[in-house]
């Protein structure tokens, strides 16, 4: 009945960074894994990456699919503008209560939707359930093999509008094949590669932005 590796993550957390402050909690979190366990956040070299287009994009509704430790919800949240709000989903509801308590540390819980469940059940639920008529900016971060069918059902439940901002993590490891030849090859994309490495590694690894065309 030991601790599990979300646990001493938070319990980092908790001891080392200043509550309140999200860049904090994101340079304990990134000290952590590099020092003491590796663990499957973004990371600081993939996360300069999705700073950078979370800023470009500015998005009024940001959609994360895969928590965690809420590590990228922080990420994400915290370059939100006023009156902006990310909902992200998780399916496993240890992860998820890790991850409530890091957003409440970094402080910005109140711009954070996160629901348990499975993204293929929950994405047509969005509009009933958030009021959310389209994401501007969608982070995949979940089980590389829901990648693709989850693309195709935020487009089927018309989720997506002309210059949403789709950002794929893991593209090349664990990778994700299906989605990359559907982006890629789709008229209705215009995607691009990011080349980085595997969070916290010298692994290669990247992140796929693809702008749905409406
Ligand atoms: O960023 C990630 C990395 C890995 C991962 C695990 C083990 C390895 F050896 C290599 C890579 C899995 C992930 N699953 C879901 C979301 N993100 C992930
Ligand atoms: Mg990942």
């Amino acid at each position: 009945t030991g601790s599990t590796r979300p646990q001493r993550l938070l319990r980092a957390v908790q001891k080392k960074a200043t509550q309140g402050d999200p860049q904090s909690v994101i340079a304990t979190i990134d000290d952590f894994c590099r020092h003491s366990e590796w663990a499957m956040n973004v990371g600081d070299e993939k996360g300069l990456i999705l700073d950078s287009i979370v800023s470009e994009v500015n998005p009024s509704t940001a959609l994360e699919l895969g928590t965690y430790c809420g590590y990228s919800t922080v990420r994400i949240a915290r370059l939100l503008p006023p009156g902006g709000r990310c909902i992200t989903l998780e399916f496993n509801p240890a992860y998820a209560a890790v991850a409530r308590q890091v957003i409440a540390w970094a402080g910005i819980q109140d711009k954070v939707q996160l629901v348990e469940g499975p993204s293929g059940d929950l994405i047509p639920q969005m509009k009933e359930l958030f009021g959310v008529q389209t994401f501007d900016f969608v982070f995949l971060d979940h089980w590389k093999d829901r990648y693709l069918p989850d693309a195709k059902l935020l487009e089927e439940c018309g989720l997506l509008r002309e210059g949403t901002v789709l950002l794929a993590d893991n593209v090349i490891c664990p990778g994700t094949p299906e989605y990359l030849q559907y982006v890629r090859n789709s008229p209705r994309y215009e995607s691009r590669y990011f080349k980085s490495h595997l969070e916290y590694t010298k692994v290669e690894d990247g992140l796929e932005k693809s702008v749905f065309l409406g």
